[in-house]
């Protein structure tokens, strides 16, 4: 990679808008675009987004446990599917929510985040809650590759609240304190490393004023968030936002036409 990731999203946003699209291939919605829900169902489905909306959003976004699901054909698929996101012209976060000790994380770090990982993006989502100095290996490969991380801070998920406001005992919340783990490693590389903040909660539970990276921010759509609940519940935090959404975009489909102008409505806010 030549460009790190901040520089190269910051390009594709600019290019194309503020929109990550999730290529979540459940089982429902691939027989819902009339294909059998097996690993080839899950090809033709992402294929299907890919071809139809990959020259016009800025990232997508496969979530790896949907694809495991199908199995070694699924998984290969996966890896097909990574590498037809960035023909498209689009960059990719993978969505694994990765996150063990070093040791393991170092393999974490070989399977998706060096140059000839076999499951390379453009950044790839972990998780926090072994402590964030477990991720290490992950940032220190990431910085290295010019690629980025998403780190889990406050999920869109109802359930996340009672370990992510958990109180650190020095009177912040577990999500603050991962978000100023992950600003002090930006201090140092630059904007590389991002955090993943749910668009669902009226209350954030976090201060981002002082977060340098990307926000990722899951629950447009399905999870009930609009474009407009977003803008206000980050409203003066001053992040730089990127909305995903996987089902409000894939149910518009397999119409061609009818996934553009799912995008486009979400891209006019
Ligand atoms: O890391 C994520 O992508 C993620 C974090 C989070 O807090 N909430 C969340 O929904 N996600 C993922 O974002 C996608 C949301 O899908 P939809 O609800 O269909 O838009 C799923 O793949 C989730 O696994």
């Amino acid at each position: 990679m030549t460009e790190p990731y901040s520089k190269r999203l910051a390009l594709a946003v600019e290019e194309r808008g503020r929109l990550c699209v999730g290529i979540d291939p459940h089982p429902s919605l691939v027989s819902a675009w009339g294909h059998t829900p097996d690993a080839a169902g899950a090809e033709s489905f992402a294929r299907g987004l890919i071809e139809a909306i990959g020259s016009r959003v800025a990232v997508f976004k496969p979530q790896s446990a949907l694809f495991e699901a199908y199995g070694s054909p699924g998984v290969a698929v996966l890896e097909r599917v990574l590498r037809s996101c960035r023909e498209a012209g689009a960059l990719v976060i993978l969505d694994a929510k990765r996150g063990d000790f070093q040791p393991t994380m170092q393999g974490y770090a070989r399977a998706y985040l060096m140059a000839d990982s076999p499951f390379a993006a453009d950044a790839l989502t972990v998780s926090p809650y072994l402590g964030v100095g477990s991720l290490q290996p992950a940032f220190d490969a990431a910085a290295e590759s010019g690629r980025g991380l998403y780190v889990l801070a406050r999920t869109s998920n109802p359930e996340g609240g009672i370990v992510q406001l958990a109180s650190t005992g020095e009177g912040t919340s577990v999500a603050q304190q991962v978000a100023d783990d992950v600003q002090v490693r930006n201090d140092v590389v630059g904007p590389e490393f991002g955090l993943v903040v749910g668009g669902t909660h009226d209350d954030l539970g976090l201060d981002l004023a002082r977060f340098t990276g990307s926000v990722l921010v899951p629950g447009l759509g399905a999870q009930g968030a609009t474009m407009a609940d977003i803008d206000r519940r980050f409203a003066g935090t001053g992040a730089s936002l990127l909305p995903t959404t996987s089902r409000q975009v894939a149910g518009a489909g397999p119409d061609a036409a009818a996934l553009c102008e799912a995008v486009d409505r979400l891209l006019a806010g």
